[in-house]
């Protein structure tokens, strides 16, 4: 009998077909052996991305491996810290996720039904973006930081585009940065065009689960790439390891970031905002304000006209800053009755 010649498709194809055996073998051994299972011991793991039926979690050695989840378990989003189970036999099937440790912070957004939704969880650093161009608006900047101190989360401010800065520019910025550093908010200057700030920006995102969020246009992928170089990369390789090809979209994505510390990213995040809140929630979003609320001289003070209200003194004798109370007053009004935030 002739030797029949194998080319590398099918010596692969047959390596392939028998590996696949000596799994199914290995998996009955282990049917027949109830102590051997298909999984290995429980280990804790970070989800790292979703794809509806699956996510993707790393142990923690930063190692991806594809799982699925028990049904009984709540919502799972990127940054959650899970207990799961990797495949006993390497490469064999799935991994198992079992349950979810309790969330330090949630992102939510709406979803199409207006229902708030899970985005992100455990992102315990935002990085509210501005820029010279688009000019900012401290009403947008509020929003973040409402949003930021309602979800117990510290927010850092990042200027980007510090080259565009001007002699012309820089009074104005500089008034804008002002108020938001006498409430206490870190402020860095960065540029993702020149560089300038971006060690600073690395040093604040150290050890840190972060997500940047603000206006579009103010440079968030351009600060992303230029503290995550090869993210798009990584992107390419997770779709490797997840078998489910370059065109999956995900909801959000977490990288590791090179001096240690998370990134969480997806647009869905960016946009994270204030949605289904009460004036009263709004207020607690306004540090300086919530503090001072307790000594109006009315207990149901609206702050809008009432005498001796303890907010609108503060603000005439420059305690706080006439701007916050008023962007304050301007978003309020932009929340009806059921908290829910009218299209501006
Ligand atoms: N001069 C200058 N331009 C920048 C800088 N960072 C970003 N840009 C430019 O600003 C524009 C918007 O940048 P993006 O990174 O896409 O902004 P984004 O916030 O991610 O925008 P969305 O995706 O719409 O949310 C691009 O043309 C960038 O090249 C910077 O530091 N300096
Ligand atoms: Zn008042």
């Amino acid at each position: 009998m002739a030797k029949r010649k194998l080319n590398r498709r099918q010596k692969w194809r047959i390596e392939k077909i028998q590996a696949e055996r000596r799994q199914r073998a290995q998996r009955r051994a282990g049917q027949e052996n109830p102590v051997a299972t298909a999984l290995g011991d429980e280990q804790l793991g970070t989800v790292v991305a979703h794809f509806g039926g699956q996510v993707l979690v790393e142990d923690e050695a930063g190692v991806p491996a594809r799982c699925h989840f028990r049904a009984n378990l709540e919502q799972l989003v990127v940054g959650d810290r899970v207990i799961w189970q990797a495949p006993r036999v390497e490469g064999d099937g799935d991994g198992v996720v079992t349950a979810i440790e309790p969330r330090q912070s949630v992102l939510k957004r709406p979803d199409n039904y207006g229902n708030l939704k899970p985005v992100a969880a455990n992102v315990d650093r935002l990085l509210v973006v501005f820029a010279p161009m688009p000019v900012p608006s401290t009403a947008l900047l509020d929003r973040y930081l409402v949003a930021a101190e309602l979800s117990g989360i510290p927010a850092t401010l990042v200027l980007n585009k510090a080259d565009l800065i001007d002699a012309e520019s820089r009074d104005a910025l500089d008034e804008i940065t002002d108020i938001y550093r006498h409430l206490g908010y870190p402020v860095i200057e960065a540029s993702a065009e020149d560089g300038a700030g971006l060690a600073a920006l690395k040093t604040a995102l150290t050890g840190y689960t972060c997500a940047f969020v603000g206006q579009s246009g103010v440079g968030k992928s351009s600060l992303v790439n230029a503290v995550l170089p090869g993210a798009e990369l990584a992107v390419g390789d997770l779709s490797g390891v997840s078998g489910l090809g370059q065109h999956t979209t995900t909801t959000a994505r977490l990288f590791r970031l090179p001096d240690g510390g998370r990134l969480i990213d997806s647009p869905g995040i960016r946009e994270f905002g204030l949605w289904h809140i009460s004036e009263e929630e709004l207020l607690h979003g306004y540090r300086e304000l919530s503090e001072r609320a307790g000594h109006c001289r009315f207990r149901n003070c609206t702050h809008r006209h009432e005498p001796g209200c303890a907010l609108r003194e503060a603000a005439e004798n420059g305690e706080v800053s006439e701007e916050r109370l008023h962007n304050f007053f301007q978003i309020a009004d932009t929340l009806d009755e059921e908290g829910r935030e009218r299209y501006r």
